[in-house]
């Protein structure tokens, strides 16, 4: 069964079609986030949604019955409603807010019970804001009053949230609270969640579905998976991205990629870039940018440096994650950095799958090449071989090897080169 069916809708405002003939559904129980950038419909399409919005054309389903024949206390106790703008007319108490959710409940003239009390204390406790009841709703903070609004929507018992970016205003901690509590409430009671999320990554960690908007028109949704692609995300967007698994959370993860400086100069100089685990990517991007003719290796396939190299069609040796580099891409590499003018190591952590990269260093200084390391000497955590690649890389230094503070500095150094 759907909780929300949407058909052929559209909303104008004037002439311009905010959202544009929709057509979705969102089952029951499913915790779904609608991304898109600015503007492309999210919040109006909520608004229709809540029966905020009277579309121009299509209708809305709430469990089977259109939305427009619902009373407002019935349709209060189906969906629940937490605006972005959370600011409140009346100068009420955080507790007063809260119970204010429980009205679809009550008759006529009846009062708050002590149970409804009890589902409003409970509901305070869940969203860390018990400790606020006294206080004035106009007098606590944007978060603290997106938290307050997050209660009274949880005690209104609803079997639907939305939520319009219910953590724009939220620290991180309270984000993942908050965020937290939506999945509790959607596994354990099986409310249907809606949440319109900026952050793609959040989205991608806390939602099992996705709905991607670009000018009021569906560009993709189901599984996070199927709807967070390089296709999809770039249709909307317009933009390069990286997705990749989090290894925290086993959620995709999607790095947005700056297309900056295109039209760029043509530089001669080649730089061989020993990079790996996301260390290489501000200056694979950076040196992109600058124009400058580039390889990269060996890194380890899928990783975020591996990425941004293919992205660029910047010829990479990649070897397979979690395995020594063999001796075939080692030589891949020492062609590679044979070919170019100038190496750069990152300081990406040196464990035994990637300290042969060294190698490739130690030829090169042998043959009187210029060779940089980000950020001489190095400190003890980025060893993982207990001080083997410490002890060779201060060898490298006696040969040469010369440590530079970053990617500014870097830059500074090449454009001397001219
Ligand atoms: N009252 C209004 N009158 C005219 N145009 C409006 C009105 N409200 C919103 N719009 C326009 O409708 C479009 C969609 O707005 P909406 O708030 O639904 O987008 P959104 O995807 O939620 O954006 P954001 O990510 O910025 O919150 C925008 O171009 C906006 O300028």
């Amino acid at each position: 069964m759907n909780s929300i069916d949407i058909n052929n809708l559209t909303f104008k405002y004037g002439e311009t079609a905010i959202v544009d003939r929709l057509s979705l559904n969102i089952r029951e129980g499913s915790f779904i986030s609608i991304i898109g950038p600015n503007g492309s419909g999210k919040s109006t399409l909520l608004k229709i949604i809540a029966k905020n919005l009277l579309p121009q054309e299509g209708v809305v389903l709430i469990n089977g019955k259109e939305v427009s024949r619902y009373k407002a206390k019935d349709l209060a106790k189906e969906i629940g409603v937490v605006p972005q703008d959370t600011l409140v007319s009346y100068d009420f108490s955080v507790e007063d807010i809260v119970l204010m959710g429980r009205y679809p409940h009550l008759g006529k003239f009846q009062q708050n019970s002590l149970r409804d009390m009890e589902i409003a204390k409970e509901a305070m406790i869940k969203t860390n804001t018990w400790h606020l009841r006294e206080r004035n709703i106009n007098e606590i903070s944007g978060g603290e009053r997106q938290r307050v609004i997050i209660a009274k929507a949880i005690v209104q018992e609803p079997r639907i949230i939305l939520l319009d970016e219910p953590t724009s205003s939220l620290d991180i901690h309270h984000q993942l609270e908050v965020l937290e509590l939506l999945k509790n409430l959607n596994n354990k009671l099986g409310v249907t969640i809606v949440a319109v999320l900026h952050d793609m990554n959040l989205a991608a960690r806390y939602s099992n579905e996705i709905i991607l908007l670009n000018r009021g028109m569906l560009i993709a949704s189901g599984k996070t998976q199927e709807v967070l692609t390089v296709d999809h995300l770039k249709r909307a967007y317009e933009m390069d991205m990286i997705i990749e698994t989090n290894i925290y959370t086993g959620t995709l993860q999607v790095h947005p990629i700056a297309i900056k400086n295109r039209a760029k100069k043509n530089k001669s100089l080649r730089i061989h870039i020993v990079c790996g685990g996301g260390s290489g990517k501000e200056l694979i991007q950076a040196l992109y940018d600058g124009g400058y003719k580039l390889s990269v290796g060996v890194v380890n396939e899928g990783d975020s440096d591996w990425h941004i190299a293919k992205l660029y069609d910047i010829e990479v040796v990649e070897e397979v994650p979690f395995s020594e580099i063999s001796p075939s891409s080692l030589e891949k590499a020492k062609l590679l950095a044979d070919a170019a003018d100038l190496i750069i190591m990152t300081d990406i952590p040196i464990g035994w799958g990637n300290i042969k990269n060294l190698e490739i260093l130690r030829e090169q200084l042998q043959d009187g090449k210029t060779v940089y390391y980000f950020k001489y000497p190095q400190d003890k955590k980025y060893d993982y071989t207990g001080g083997n690649g410490l002890e060779v890389l201060k060898n490298l230094k006696d040969m040469g090897l010369k440590g530079v503070d970053g990617i500014e500095k870097f830059l500074e150094l090449l454009n001397k080169r001219g």
